[in-house]
């Protein structure tokens, strides 16, 4: 670990053998199952043995495994560095079958759990401190891909991680970035593992047939992500149609034209070229919404910066919206509480700190996904069942995930405090968040267009075969 490199399977490997790099980590369990794959937490065997998240791909159905330009994009995604975006530590590309590991840097936390913590035990909405800390740092993230050309297309609240006990403690990173391209998602999940897809956080510009992909489609995730830190419920919660294998999802856009209205030729001329629009006379163009008015939903004032902000973020037109740039410039963070590189520890007496629960480990799965690894182990306190009973209750994140309560267990804290992560150009915390920006660093954007203009966004629409929309 550490270097970096990826590395090469012999081809004689099957697909059931360890491979050869895997053996320099010792594999705690299973903590998540994704559309594409599985998630695992191992531990770097030499000093100091830091935890690291191993998601490893599985192989689509039909065999089409991971190309050559797949390849050569995660060569491209190991080199983004930002204390905001999750860092690829390292890449094994197991060739005798095509299966992909990607080893990133361990978060103890997500805003999914955050959020269903609030709404589940708290009782209580997240305090304004933290809500304007993950939302910032989220933007600040975002701003830096952008600004390398790359597009998430799957922000969710999953894939919003928070760093646990030790120096980056509270500080947001945003994964799974750039993987979206990769694997076509949030369009083609490669098996049937049970896991849905969530359309809740898709723009309308591609629930209404557009094929093309800009920045603005993750500041609309970005919108419906604030929205849910507010009120601890998604925004627009939409019934995915499956049955076809490009469904209009007209139910999804029922649920925003609810909210925020129908939208207009006057707030988004490009509407009549997209082909749902076009194409779905009767329900879509037709039918007159009266808006619930979103600050009525988010039980915001319609003059607060937070609405105005939220408002933005929403706006119908892609040209119109606001981009992560002009959104970290918004007044909303320049009013107190100011934001924080720390998103959990409240500055403000009045805000109150909550501690949430660690990720439940499944202790009885190992890389390959069924394998007993350890013998089951009780469960080491009840709240660990109680975690579990929610999230069968909640489906996969943003929908099904089943874990098995019986193997699961948590990682004890004062495990998590011996982590040693390295030193990264980071914000100081004694400096206001607004004065530490510009962390893209220009050079490097300019590396990362040369080496592969397949970056720019221009470029970035996914591949046409077998598309979901
Ligand atoms: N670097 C990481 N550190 C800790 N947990 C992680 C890391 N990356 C992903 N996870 C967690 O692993 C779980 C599965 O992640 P994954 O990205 O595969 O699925 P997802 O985002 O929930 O769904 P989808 O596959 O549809 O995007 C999630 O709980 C996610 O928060």
């Amino acid at each position: 670990m550490g270097d970096g490199s990826s590395t090469r399977s012999n081809s004689s490997n099957s697909s059931s053998e360890k491979p050869e790099w895997l053996q320099q980590y010792n594999l705690v369990g299973k903590i998540g199952e994704g559309t594409y794959g599985l998630v695992f937490l191992a531990k770097t065997k030499t000093p100091p043995k830091r935890p690291i998240a191993i998601k490893k791909f599985k192989q689509s159905k039909d065999g089409d495994g991971v190309s050559p330009t797949a390849i050569r994009e995660i060569m491209l995604l190991r080199e983004i560095s930002h204390e905001n975006v999750v860092k690829l530590v390292n890449v094994h590309i197991n060739f005798a079958d095509m299966s992909l590991y990607l080893a990133f840097d361990y978060a103890e936390y997500d805003l999914y759990e955050i959020i269903r913590h609030h709404r589940d035990k708290v009782g209580h909405s997240i305090n304004t401190y933290t809500v304007k800390s993950l939302l910032w740092q989220l933007l600040n993230g975002l701003n830096y891909l952008h600004s390398n050309w790359i597009i998430h297309r799957d922000l969710k609240p999953s894939n919003i991680l928070v760093m646990g006990d030790g120096e980056e403690h509270g500080i947001v990173k945003i994964a799974d970035f750039g993987l979206a391209r990769i694997y076509q998602a949030p369009l083609k999940p490669l098996s049937d593992n049970g896991v849905v897809v969530t359309i809740w956080y898709r723009a309308p510009e591609l629930l209404l047939g557009s094929k093309h992909y800009t920045s603005a489609v993750d500041m609309w995730a970005v919108g419906c992500i604030f929205a849910e830190l507010l009120t601890l419920k998604p925004l627009f919660q939409g019934a995915e149609a499956k049955s076809s294998q490009n469904p209009f999802q007209l139910d999804q856009l029922d649920k925003i034209f609810k909210i925020l209205g129908h939208p207009t030729m006057d707030k988004w001329p490009t509407l009549v070229n997209l082909p749902h629009w076009q194409g779905d006379v009767q329900h879509i163009q037709a039918h007159k919404y009266d808006s619930v008015g979103l600050h009525n939903v988010v039980h915001l004032n319609q003059k607060s910066h937070a609405y105005d902000l939220l408002s933005k973020m929403l706006e119908y037109d892609p040209l119109k919206r606001i981009t992560a740039s002009q959104a970290l410039e918004h007044e909303y963070f320049r009013m107190d509480p100011l934001p924080g590189r720390n998103a959990f520890v409240a500055t403000q007496p009045m805000e109150k700190n909550v501690s949430y629960p660690t990720r439940p480990v499944d202790t009885n799965t190992d890389f390959e996904g069924t394998t007993s690894i350890n013998p089951p182990q009780a469960v080491a306190s009840g709240n660990v069942a109680g975690n579990m009973a929610g999230a069968h209750g909640m489906g996969n994140r943003s929908m099904p995930r089943p874990m098995v309560a019986h193997n699961m267990q948590r990682m004890q804290p004062q495990g998590m405090m011996a982590y040693n992560f390295p030193a990264q150009a980071g914000l100081n915390p004694s400096v206001p968040l607004q004065q530490q920006r510009g962390m893209a660093q220009p050079h490097q954007q300019q590396q990362l267009r040369r080496k592969d203009p397949g970056m720019g966004m221009s470029g970035y629409a996914p591949p046409n075969k077998s598309r979901r929309l």
